[in-house]
């Protein structure tokens, strides 16, 4: 439903988005996470048609987005990260003047602003002003914003942004609603438990790079797999780096001044047994005890090993 292919963007000689390479299928939510700066936002105006590719394809819906770009607005609700809603206007005004640039008959804009109104929990401000709606709230109107001209795609930049817990736990729910409706949704966050709830799948974007792609699935799947092990004890390194590069199902280790960190693969047993080879190695342990894996490590650690599905 999205397609890019080496899509990139240059603003003087700084290279903001460097061959970017997306395939978002129809029907799922691919949520892109990077930190400020990272090109996210531009990369986006790109598939929105508000930025023009500095080199590179870009297909929404079947559209080039240079070629075609009637087609790509007509088929995307776009939400950006800056608020860009009128203040003195009432929700449904709002609702309706978006349904009208978009030339959609005011009886199906009527029924599908009483019927977004409803469902994003707004019904009862119809009538207010939107610059006295809540951050949440307005977020929630932009939702129903996009979905006026019944497009196939929502790109939604940052919509968790802003919001406290309560507000973003009512958009997550509106997310997965437009997710059953069948919405192709591309979507960006700083924070990666936020898209993990949603997403189906995930980016990682760096200095205007994609570093990694990772089904959902795959990254829940192995967080029960994969386990962290902090171990406090002493011993020379050519102790612990024999103990643990020997243990198959160390993925990885960090041997650090205080405790040594463990990436572990392998189930409880066999856990157990590594503690016992370091005990009969000489290494005197103190402490041996699982610590939380980071989403987040473990999404950069596995995307290394387990690509997409
Ligand atoms: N119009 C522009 N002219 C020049 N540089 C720009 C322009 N727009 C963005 N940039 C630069 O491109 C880089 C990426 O910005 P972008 O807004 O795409 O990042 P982002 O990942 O969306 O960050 P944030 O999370 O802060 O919104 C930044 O270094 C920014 O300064």
């Amino acid at each position: 439903m999205i397609v890019t292919q080496n899509l990139s963007k240059k603003y003087a000689k700084q290279l903001v988005v460097n061959r970017l390479n997306l395939n978002v299928r129809q029907g799922t939510v691919f949520g892109i996470i990077g930190e400020n700066g990272a090109g996210k936002t531009t990369a986006l105006s790109m598939l929105v048609t508000l930025t023009t590719p500095t080199s590179g394809k870009a297909y929404v819906n079947g559209f080039e987005v240079s070629t075609d770009p009637v087609g790509v607005r007509r088929s995307i609700g776009y939400m950006p990260d800056s608020f860009g809603v009128f203040d003195d206007i009432r929700c449904e005004e709002y609702l309706l003047f978006y349904a009208d640039c978009y030339r959609v008959p005011r009886d199906i804009a009527r029924q599908r602003c009483n019927e977004y109104l409803d469902w994003v929990g707004l019904a009862a401000k119809r009538e207010a002003y939107v610059n006295t709606l809540s951050r949440g709230m307005q977020q929630r109107l932009e939702v129903a914003r996009c979905l006026m001209h019944d497009p196939p795609v929502l790109i939604l930049d940052e919509p968790a942004s802003g919001l406290d817990p309560r507000s973003r736990i009512e958009l997550r729910s509106v997310l997965q609603r437009l997710k059953e409706m069948g919405k192709t949704i591309l979507m960006t966050s700083h924070i990666l438990h936020e898209l993990v709830e949603v997403a189906d799948e995930l980016a990682i974007m760096r200095a205007g790079e994609m570093m990694a792609v990772s089904s959902v699935n795959v990254l829940k799947n192995h967080s029960t797999a994969y386990r962290t092990i902090r171990i406090v004890g002493t011993g020379s390194d050519d102790l612990w780096k024999s103990a643990l590069t020997e243990d198959k199902h160390v993925l990885n280790y960090h041997i650090g001044p205080e405790f040594v960190e463990v990436f572990y693969g392998g189930t409880v047993d066999q856990q157990a047994r590594l503690l016992e080879e370091m005990v009969q190695r000489g290494i005197s342990v103190h402490q041996f005890f699982e610590y939380e894996t980071d989403v987040e490590e473990l999404f950069l650690r596995l995307t290394g090993e387990v690509m997409t599905e």
